[in-house]
Parts: C-alpha cells; sequence; structure tokens
C-alpha cells in the first residue's frame, strides 16, 4: 500500500510559487491574505493556523481576524467591505462553516470575486460549473493536485464521494467529473453507502466523521483519498479507519500529512498566482 504523502505535493508546488512571490516583491508588490475566523469551529481554527505558519514561511504577509460566533452579520460583512477595498490585500478567506445564525450565503457574496481566493462566491461557483477560468475552492484542488502528482489519472475511473458540503463534496464532484470520472455522490441519506463504495476506484471522503470508512467498504486496490479532519481520543484523525484498510487499499493519504498539507498551499498559489483555468 502507498501512502500518499501530501507534504512531497506541497514541496513540489512551493518552489514555483515563491519564486512568483519574489518576483511581486520585486516589483514592490506585496499582496496581503486575509483570513477571517469566526466562532469555536476547531478544523477553522486548525485550519487557519496552519495557513499562516506556511505562508508566513514563504514571505506571503497572511493575518487572521478572529471573531466570536455572537459577531453581527452586519459587522462581518463591513469587514469585508474594507478589506475589498484595500488594495494590499490580494485574497480574502472565510472560514467555513459560519455560526447558524448568518445567512452564509449573503456574506460570502459579499466578497470581490477578484479576491474570492477560496472560490466560494457564486461568481466563482458559476465559473467552475461553465468551464470559465475563476477560483477554484482549494480543498477540491489539493486533492486533484495530489491525485495528479501520483499519476493518478481519474478519466474513465468510478469516482465516489462521500460528503456534500460547498466548500469540498459539491466542487470535487465538478472537478472530477471534468476529468472524465464517473462520480457517484453519497451522503447521509445514501442507502447501503458500502455498496457504493466498494464500486469505486477512487474513494474521496470528505463526510468529517471519523471511522467512517472501515475496511469492507473499500474495493481492494482502490485509492482512498481522505479529506475528514476529525478529533478521536485528543489526536486529529480522518474518515477513514486507517489501520482496517491499509492492508486493502491501493494508496491512502495520511491525516495529518495528506489533503490538509496541500490545501495551505493552494491557497498560497491562489493568492498570488490569480485565478486558475478550470482544472
Ligand atoms: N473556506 C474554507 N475552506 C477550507 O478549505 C476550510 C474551511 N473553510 N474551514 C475548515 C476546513 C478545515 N481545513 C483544513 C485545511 C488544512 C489543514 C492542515 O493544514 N492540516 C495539516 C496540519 C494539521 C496539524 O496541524 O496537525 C495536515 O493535515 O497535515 C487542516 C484543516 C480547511 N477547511
Amino acid at each position: 500500500m502507498q501512502i500518499l504523502d501530501g507534504k512531497a505535493v506541497a514541496a513540489f508546488h512551493r518552489e514555483r510559487i515563491e519564486q512568483r512571490l519574489d518576483d511581486l516583491h520585486e516589483r514592490q508588490i506585496h499582496p496581503e491574505l486575509a483570513i477571517l475566523l469566526v466562532g469555536s469551529d476547531k478544523p477553522s481554527a486548525m485550519y487557519a493556523k496552519s495557513m499562516c505558519k506556511v505562508a508566513c514561511s514563504m514571505g506571503l504577509k497572511a493575518e487572521i481576524y478572529t471573531e466570536p460566533s455572537t459577531v453581527r452579520e452586519t459587522e462581518l460583512i463591513a469587514m469585508i467591505e474594507h478589506f475589498n477595498e484595500q488594495p494590499s490585500i490580494f485574497g480574502i478567506l472565510m472560514m467555513m462553516p459560519l455560526p447558524s445564525h448568518m445567512n452564509a450565503t449573503r456574506v460570502i457574496n459579499c466578497i470581490d470575486p477578484r479576491k474570492d481566493v477560496d472560490g466560494l462566491t457564486d461568481k466563482s461557483i458559476a465559473d467552475l460549473f461553465t468551464g470559465r477560468p475563476g477560483f477554484v475552492p482549494c480543498t477540491p484542488r489539493a486533492v486533484i493536485s495530489i491525485l495528479d502528482y501520483y499519476h493518478i489519472s481519474l478519466s474513465g475511473k468510478e469516482v465516489a464521494i462521500v460528503g456534500r458540503s460547498n466548500v469540498v463534496g459539491k466542487p470535487l464532484a465538478q472537478l472530477c467529473l471534468n476529468r472524465n470520472a464517473t462520480v457517484t455522490h453519497c451522503h447521509t441519506r445514501t442507502r447501503e453507502l458500502s455498496k457504493v463504495t466498494q464500486r469505486a476506484d477512487i474513494l474521496i471522503s470528505a463526510a468529517g466523521r471519523a471511522k467512517l470508512i472501515r475496511g469492507d467498504m473499500i474495493k481492494p486496490g482502490a485509492v482512498v483519498i481522505d479529506v475528514g479532519i476529525n478529533r478521536w481520543e485528543g489526536k486529529t484523525v480522518g474518515d477513514v479507519d486507517f489501520e482496517e484498510i491499509k492492508t486493502i487499499a491501493g494508496a491512502i493519504t495520511p491525516v495529518p500529512g495528506g489533503v490538509g498539507a496541500v490545501t495551505t498551499m493552494m491557497i498560497v498559489e491562489n493568492v498570488v498566482c490569480g485565478t486558475k483555468q478550470t482544472e
């Protein structure tokens, strides 16, 4: 069984992105990333922290703006509008999910699409769905980027995606379709989930539930991509029961050190390199 090493993938992209950032600095352009963290969602706090660490290590200025979950929607929108107007800010990253008392769609769509580095606005979503250039959400991009690095083709493959969030599951299905995969999209109401997952050549779990994917759910030799971030006995684990599947799967991304490690690099790339063609 092969470990798909996210750190190696991130390192592969790092040099080119740093070069681009150096070029900008030489031209006296100093891009900044504004990270908005609302409430106390653990994965979001973890992401914000590693995002800052990676950005700083590469010479990209990144700042976390933390607000309590009780912050008013109007106040949050005012912050976004301020970032929209500030020329030094190239990217605005809104951590999801937002507290339930807010209208997340309304808040997100206040982000200037030119600064929407995580591809969350309606404009970015429409661009992705119709194949126009635009910002693509970074976690799904990280998944594709890992498959590309290891030369795992999606074309004609049976792909099962578990989880249908707007940040991960839905855009990921679109990216896999663009690569000519046959996509089955599973979720909490899917009946006989294991029957569907057993068919998959590539199984991607983004459900956010520890030990959801067990050994008897995968096809021998399948590629398993674990996007989950969960706490289990004080440790960070994915959705996949690693011990159970390690003798059955052909390849797997670990948590940590898998998809998450690449996601942060994709954000930096979006901030310093601008929009990408739909992948
Ligand atoms: N708009 C938005 N986009 C997201 O992509 C998004 C989000 N909101 N909200 C929260 C989740 C969570 N998430 C993580 C990404 C990277 C790591 C990460 O860097 N993990 C490293 C280090 C983990 C560690 O410190 O142990 C690793 O897996 O190797 C973690 C979590 C992105 N999310």
